[in-house]
């Protein structure tokens, strides 16, 4: 499964906790994150992630493109809902792509985690031995 980490500034040692307690989880699948999100955890848990731009300089609107590619099966987004951000309509997008092409996210740990055991499960194999994903056709 193809997953994408992004948190906000004040939520990435959140996320990197996170990561690391679930590390024997993540390390079976390819991992995608925002530019600095994804140096963090990357330092800290040493699992590889390929990385997209920083938030602010489009990594968001990056990984909404693979998302309408139907590239990306999971995404884990540990938002600081206290502080404006400055791309707030890329985030705004990607969450709303993420409804359009019914992909799981997470927002907070409590989410992550049921997302992350339901993974571990195979609640979530249907999106990979499905043949032909369905498409928004409008
Ligand atoms: O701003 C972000 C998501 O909206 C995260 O970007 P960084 O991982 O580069 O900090």
């Amino acid at each position: 499964m193809n997953i994408a980490l992004i948190a906000h500034d004040k939520k990435k040692q959140d996320l990197i906790d996170f990561v690391m307690a679930y590390s024997e989880i993540f390390s079976e699948h390819q991992l995608f994150a925002t530019g600095t999100t994804g140096k963090l955890i990357a330092k800290e848990t040493g699992l590889t992630i390929e990385r997209f731009q920083s938030g602010p300089l489009g990594g968001d609107q990056q990984i909404g493109a693979r998302i309408a590619n139907d590239e990306m099966d999971m995404i884990i987004f540990f938002r600081d809902p206290l502080t404006a951000q400055p791309h707030e309509p890329d985030v705004s997008a990607l969450l709303r792509l993420c409804d359009v092409y019914k992909i799981p996210l997470a927002t907070n740990e409590a989410s992550a985690e049921i997302l992350i055991r339901g993974l571990e499960s195979g609640w979530l194999d249907w999106r990979s031995i499905k043949e032909k994903r369905v498409r928004y056709d409008g």
